[in-house]
Protein backbone atom coordinates (compact mmCIF):
# COMPACT_ATOMS: atom_id res chain seq x y z
CA UNK A 1 0.00 0.00 0.00
CA UNK A 2 1.43 3.59 -0.96
CA UNK A 3 0.11 6.39 1.23
CA UNK A 4 0.52 10.11 0.66
CA UNK A 5 0.02 12.64 3.21
CA UNK A 6 -0.30 15.97 2.89
CA UNK A 7 1.89 16.06 -0.13
CA UNK A 8 2.58 19.17 -1.54
CA UNK A 9 5.11 20.25 -4.81
CA UNK A 10 5.70 23.38 -5.74
CA UNK A 11 7.36 24.79 -8.63
CA UNK A 12 8.38 28.42 -8.19
CA UNK A 13 4.87 30.31 -7.40
CA UNK A 14 3.36 27.36 -8.92
CA UNK A 15 1.43 25.13 -6.57
CA UNK A 16 1.55 21.79 -9.14
CA UNK A 17 0.48 19.71 -6.12
CA UNK A 18 -1.24 21.31 -3.21
CA UNK A 19 -1.97 18.93 -0.01
CA UNK A 20 -2.80 15.72 -1.89
CA UNK A 21 -3.56 13.03 0.40
CA UNK A 22 -4.18 9.73 -0.82
CA UNK A 23 -3.74 5.69 -0.17
CA UNK A 24 -3.37 3.41 -3.23
CA UNK A 25 -4.38 -0.06 -2.25
CA UNK A 26 -2.18 -2.89 -2.37
CA UNK A 27 -3.40 -5.86 -5.20
CA UNK A 28 -5.85 -2.66 -6.71
CA UNK A 29 -5.93 -1.45 -10.16
CA UNK A 30 -6.04 2.63 -9.28
CA UNK A 31 -7.39 5.29 -11.56
CA UNK A 32 -5.86 8.78 -11.22
CA UNK A 33 -7.85 11.18 -13.15
CA UNK A 34 -8.22 14.97 -12.82
CA UNK A 35 -8.70 18.08 -15.42
CA UNK A 36 -5.06 19.10 -17.28
CA UNK A 37 -3.07 20.95 -14.79
CA UNK A 38 -4.55 18.63 -11.97
CA UNK A 39 -0.89 17.79 -10.71
CA UNK A 40 -1.60 14.10 -11.08
CA UNK A 41 2.25 13.23 -13.32
CA UNK A 42 3.81 16.04 -10.45
CA UNK A 43 2.49 13.51 -7.69
CA UNK A 44 3.04 10.15 -9.66
CA UNK A 45 6.67 11.84 -10.12
CA UNK A 46 7.15 12.95 -6.37
CA UNK A 47 5.91 9.23 -4.98
CA UNK A 48 8.21 7.65 -8.24
CA UNK A 49 11.08 9.52 -6.42
CA UNK A 50 11.66 11.72 -9.85
CA UNK A 51 11.73 14.58 -7.44
CA UNK A 52 11.67 15.05 -3.72
CA UNK A 53 8.08 16.89 -2.23
CA UNK A 54 8.25 20.44 -1.43
CA UNK A 55 6.38 19.08 1.98
CA UNK A 56 4.23 15.75 2.61
CA UNK A 57 5.30 12.09 3.11
CA UNK A 58 4.97 9.00 1.44
CA UNK A 59 4.79 5.87 3.00
CA UNK A 60 5.20 2.04 1.20
CA UNK A 61 3.78 -0.10 3.88
CA UNK A 62 5.01 1.35 6.96
CA UNK A 63 8.32 2.43 5.60
CA UNK A 64 8.48 6.13 4.73
CA UNK A 65 9.84 6.82 1.16
CA UNK A 66 9.67 10.33 1.01
CA UNK A 67 12.21 12.07 -1.66
CA UNK A 68 14.04 8.48 -1.87
CA UNK A 69 15.35 8.03 -5.36
CA UNK A 70 14.13 6.11 -8.22
CA UNK A 71 16.93 2.98 -7.86
CA UNK A 72 15.79 2.90 -4.13
CA UNK A 73 12.00 2.14 -4.94
CA UNK A 74 13.07 -0.20 -7.74
CA UNK A 75 14.77 -2.35 -5.28
CA UNK A 76 11.19 -2.04 -3.18
CA UNK A 77 9.67 -3.10 -6.31
CA UNK A 78 7.93 0.27 -7.50
CA UNK A 79 8.91 1.94 -10.30
CA UNK A 80 7.38 4.09 -13.04
CA UNK A 81 7.29 2.71 -16.50
CA UNK A 82 9.38 5.21 -17.90
CA UNK A 83 12.24 4.73 -15.07
CA UNK A 84 13.05 1.41 -17.10
CA UNK A 85 15.42 2.72 -19.93
CA UNK A 86 12.77 3.22 -23.72
CA UNK A 87 13.44 0.39 -26.09
CA UNK A 88 16.23 -0.10 -28.17
CA UNK A 89 15.15 0.61 -31.56
CA UNK A 90 17.72 -2.05 -33.12
CA UNK A 91 17.54 -4.93 -31.08
CA UNK A 92 14.76 -7.38 -31.34
CA UNK A 93 11.74 -7.63 -29.23
CA UNK A 94 13.16 -10.88 -27.38
CA UNK A 95 16.81 -8.62 -26.44
CA UNK A 96 14.79 -5.83 -25.27
CA UNK A 97 13.17 -7.90 -22.96
CA UNK A 98 16.55 -9.69 -22.01
CA UNK A 99 18.21 -6.41 -21.28
CA UNK A 100 15.59 -5.17 -18.72
CA UNK A 101 16.62 -8.44 -16.58
CA UNK A 102 18.76 -6.64 -13.29
CA UNK A 103 22.14 -7.53 -12.14
CA UNK A 104 23.65 -9.38 -14.86
CA UNK A 105 26.91 -11.45 -13.97
CA UNK A 106 27.21 -11.26 -17.84
CA UNK A 107 27.35 -7.36 -17.29
CA UNK A 108 31.14 -7.45 -15.34
CA UNK A 109 33.85 -8.04 -17.79
CA UNK A 110 35.62 -10.16 -14.35
CA UNK A 111 32.47 -12.60 -14.72
CA UNK A 112 32.92 -12.43 -18.35
CA UNK A 113 36.05 -14.37 -18.36
CA UNK A 114 36.63 -15.81 -15.30
CA UNK A 115 32.89 -17.43 -14.74
CA UNK A 116 31.60 -18.00 -18.40
CA UNK A 117 29.85 -20.88 -17.19
CA UNK A 118 27.87 -19.21 -14.84
CA UNK A 119 26.92 -15.98 -17.49
CA UNK A 120 25.45 -18.71 -20.22
CA UNK A 121 23.35 -20.19 -17.53
CA UNK A 122 22.15 -17.34 -16.04
CA UNK A 123 21.40 -16.12 -19.69
CA UNK A 124 19.73 -19.19 -20.59
CA UNK A 125 16.96 -18.28 -17.46
CA UNK A 126 16.85 -14.67 -18.75
CA UNK A 127 16.01 -15.89 -22.16
CA UNK A 128 13.68 -18.32 -20.25
CA UNK A 129 12.23 -15.39 -18.70
CA UNK A 130 12.21 -13.25 -22.06
CA UNK A 131 9.85 -16.18 -23.62
CA UNK A 132 7.74 -16.60 -21.20
CA UNK A 133 6.66 -13.01 -21.01
CA UNK A 134 6.28 -13.02 -24.28
CA UNK A 135 3.97 -15.62 -24.10
CA UNK A 136 2.39 -14.10 -21.37
CA UNK A 137 1.27 -11.16 -23.40
CA UNK A 138 0.57 -12.74 -26.47
CA UNK A 139 3.77 -10.86 -29.06
CA UNK A 140 5.09 -14.19 -30.22
CA UNK A 141 4.53 -13.11 -33.76
CA UNK A 142 6.51 -9.99 -33.30
CA UNK A 143 9.31 -11.77 -30.83
CA UNK A 144 12.69 -11.36 -33.55
CA UNK A 145 10.80 -7.71 -34.50
CA UNK A 146 13.18 -4.70 -34.17
CA UNK A 147 11.49 -2.99 -31.43
CA UNK A 148 11.62 0.52 -33.40
CA UNK A 149 9.23 -1.01 -35.38
CA UNK A 150 6.29 -1.86 -33.20
CA UNK A 151 3.70 0.15 -33.61
CA UNK A 152 2.78 2.32 -30.01
CA UNK A 153 0.38 -0.01 -28.61
CA UNK A 154 3.07 -2.74 -29.26
CA UNK A 155 5.55 -0.39 -27.67
CA UNK A 156 3.45 -0.02 -24.29
CA UNK A 157 2.98 -3.88 -24.34
CA UNK A 158 6.68 -4.20 -24.65
CA UNK A 159 7.14 -1.42 -21.62
CA UNK A 160 4.81 -3.91 -19.65
CA UNK A 161 6.71 -7.02 -20.59
CA UNK A 162 9.85 -5.23 -19.07
CA UNK A 163 8.23 -4.82 -15.55
CA UNK A 164 7.89 -8.42 -15.43
CA UNK A 165 11.49 -9.11 -16.27
CA UNK A 166 12.41 -6.98 -13.47
CA UNK A 167 9.01 -8.56 -10.74
CA UNK A 168 7.81 -4.81 -10.27
CA UNK A 169 4.96 -5.23 -7.47
CA UNK A 170 3.97 -1.63 -7.87
CA UNK A 171 4.00 -0.30 -11.24
CA UNK A 172 2.40 3.27 -12.35
CA UNK A 173 1.11 3.98 -15.86
CA UNK A 174 1.27 7.34 -17.44
CA UNK A 175 -0.88 7.67 -19.73
CA UNK A 176 -0.95 3.56 -21.01
CA UNK A 177 -3.38 4.04 -23.62
CA UNK A 178 -2.90 7.63 -25.38
CA UNK A 179 -2.65 7.29 -29.22
CA UNK A 180 -3.37 3.18 -29.17
CA UNK A 181 -6.05 1.93 -31.52
CA UNK A 182 -8.97 0.28 -29.77
CA UNK A 183 -8.15 -3.47 -30.19
CA UNK A 184 -4.50 -2.93 -28.78
CA UNK A 185 -6.13 -1.22 -26.07
CA UNK A 186 -8.01 -3.94 -25.13
CA UNK A 187 -4.95 -6.15 -25.18
CA UNK A 188 -3.09 -3.91 -22.88
CA UNK A 189 -5.85 -3.56 -21.05
CA UNK A 190 -6.14 -7.85 -20.24
CA UNK A 191 -2.57 -7.67 -19.68
CA UNK A 192 -3.05 -5.23 -16.77
CA UNK A 193 -6.01 -7.46 -16.07
CA UNK A 194 -3.82 -10.15 -15.50
CA UNK A 195 -0.56 -9.30 -14.43
CA UNK A 196 -3.18 -7.83 -11.53
CA UNK A 197 -5.35 -10.85 -10.88
CA UNK A 198 -2.93 -13.51 -11.94
CA UNK A 199 0.87 -11.76 -10.77
CA UNK A 200 -0.72 -9.27 -7.66
CA UNK A 201 0.96 -6.32 -9.44
CA UNK A 202 -0.99 -3.14 -8.31
CA UNK A 203 -1.00 -0.66 -10.58
CA UNK A 204 -1.29 3.48 -10.57
CA UNK A 205 -2.31 4.65 -13.86
CA UNK A 206 -2.71 7.92 -15.04
CA UNK A 207 -5.18 8.05 -18.00
CA UNK A 208 -7.83 10.26 -19.83
CA UNK A 209 -9.70 7.50 -21.92
CA UNK A 210 -12.59 7.31 -19.62
CA UNK A 211 -13.93 3.99 -20.97
CA UNK A 212 -10.84 2.32 -20.41
CA UNK A 213 -10.78 3.47 -16.86
CA UNK A 214 -14.35 1.99 -16.97
CA UNK A 215 -12.69 -1.00 -17.65
CA UNK A 216 -9.81 -1.62 -15.63
CA UNK A 217 -9.65 0.33 -11.89
CA UNK A 218 -11.38 0.92 -9.18
CA UNK A 219 -11.33 2.93 -7.53
CA UNK A 220 -10.69 5.89 -9.53
CA UNK A 221 -9.58 8.96 -7.50
CA UNK A 222 -10.09 12.46 -9.18
CA UNK A 223 -7.66 15.00 -8.63
CA UNK A 224 -8.20 19.07 -9.01
CA UNK A 225 -6.11 21.90 -8.33
CA UNK A 226 -3.61 19.40 -6.84
CA UNK A 227 -5.67 18.16 -4.28
CA UNK A 228 -7.94 14.90 -4.18
CA UNK A 229 -10.95 16.17 -5.10
CA UNK A 230 -13.14 12.63 -4.62
CA UNK A 231 -12.52 8.93 -4.83
CA UNK A 232 -14.96 6.30 -6.06
CA UNK A 233 -16.08 3.82 -8.40
CA UNK A 234 -15.89 4.87 -12.19
CA UNK A 235 -19.54 5.02 -12.31
CA UNK A 236 -19.61 6.96 -9.10
CA UNK A 237 -17.04 9.84 -10.24
CA UNK A 238 -18.19 9.77 -13.47
CA UNK A 239 -22.01 11.07 -12.11
CA UNK A 240 -20.40 13.37 -9.33
CA UNK A 241 -21.61 17.11 -10.17
CA UNK A 242 -18.00 18.22 -8.99
CA UNK A 243 -16.08 16.09 -10.45
CA UNK A 244 -18.38 17.14 -13.82
CA UNK A 245 -17.61 21.23 -12.91
CA UNK A 246 -14.19 20.83 -12.40
CA UNK A 247 -13.52 19.26 -15.89
CA UNK A 248 -15.94 21.94 -17.10
CA UNK A 249 -13.90 24.58 -15.65
CA UNK A 250 -14.81 26.60 -12.96
CA UNK A 251 -17.99 28.49 -13.22
CA UNK A 252 -18.79 26.88 -16.49
CA UNK A 253 -21.43 25.19 -14.93
CA UNK A 254 -23.12 28.21 -13.54
CA UNK A 255 -22.52 30.20 -16.27
CA UNK A 256 -24.19 27.81 -18.32
CA UNK A 257 -27.43 27.36 -15.98
CA UNK A 258 -27.75 31.25 -15.52
CA UNK A 259 -27.84 31.00 -19.29
CA UNK A 260 -30.51 28.58 -19.78
N1 LIG B 1 8.62 21.23 -14.14
C1 LIG B 1 7.63 22.11 -13.99
N2 LIG B 1 7.91 23.42 -13.85
C2 LIG B 1 6.93 24.34 -13.68
N3 LIG B 1 5.62 24.03 -13.62
C3 LIG B 1 5.29 22.73 -13.76
C4 LIG B 1 6.26 21.71 -13.95
N4 LIG B 1 5.62 20.51 -14.04
C5 LIG B 1 4.31 20.79 -13.93
N5 LIG B 1 4.10 22.11 -13.76
C6 LIG B 1 2.80 22.77 -13.56
O1 LIG B 1 2.16 22.10 -12.50
C7 LIG B 1 0.76 21.95 -12.77
C8 LIG B 1 0.38 20.49 -12.70
O2 LIG B 1 0.97 19.82 -13.83
P1 LIG B 1 0.88 18.24 -14.03
O3 LIG B 1 1.63 17.91 -15.27
O4 LIG B 1 1.25 17.56 -12.78
O5 LIG B 1 -0.69 18.05 -14.28
P2 LIG B 1 -1.48 16.81 -14.87
O6 LIG B 1 -2.69 16.63 -14.03
O7 LIG B 1 -0.59 15.65 -15.01
O8 LIG B 1 -1.92 17.37 -16.30
P3 LIG B 1 -2.10 16.62 -17.71
O9 LIG B 1 -3.32 15.78 -17.59
O10 LIG B 1 -2.30 17.77 -18.65
O11 LIG B 1 -0.85 15.85 -18.00
C9 LIG B 1 0.52 22.62 -14.12
O12 LIG B 1 0.09 23.94 -13.87
C10 LIG B 1 1.87 22.61 -14.76
O13 LIG B 1 2.00 23.68 -15.67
Amino acid sequence: MIRCEDVHKNFGGVRAVDGATLELAAGAITGLIGPNGAGKTTLFNCVAGAFPPTSGRIFLDDEEITGLPPHELYDRGLLRTFQIAHEFGTLSVRDNLMMAAPDQAGETLWNAWFSPAKVRAEERAIREKADEVIEFLGIGHVAEERAGNLSGGQKKLLELGRTMMVDAKIVFLDEVGAGVNRTLLNTIGDAIVRLNEERGYTFCMIEHDMDFIGRLCDPVIVMAEGKVLMQGSAAEVMADERVIEAYLGHGVKNKAEVGA
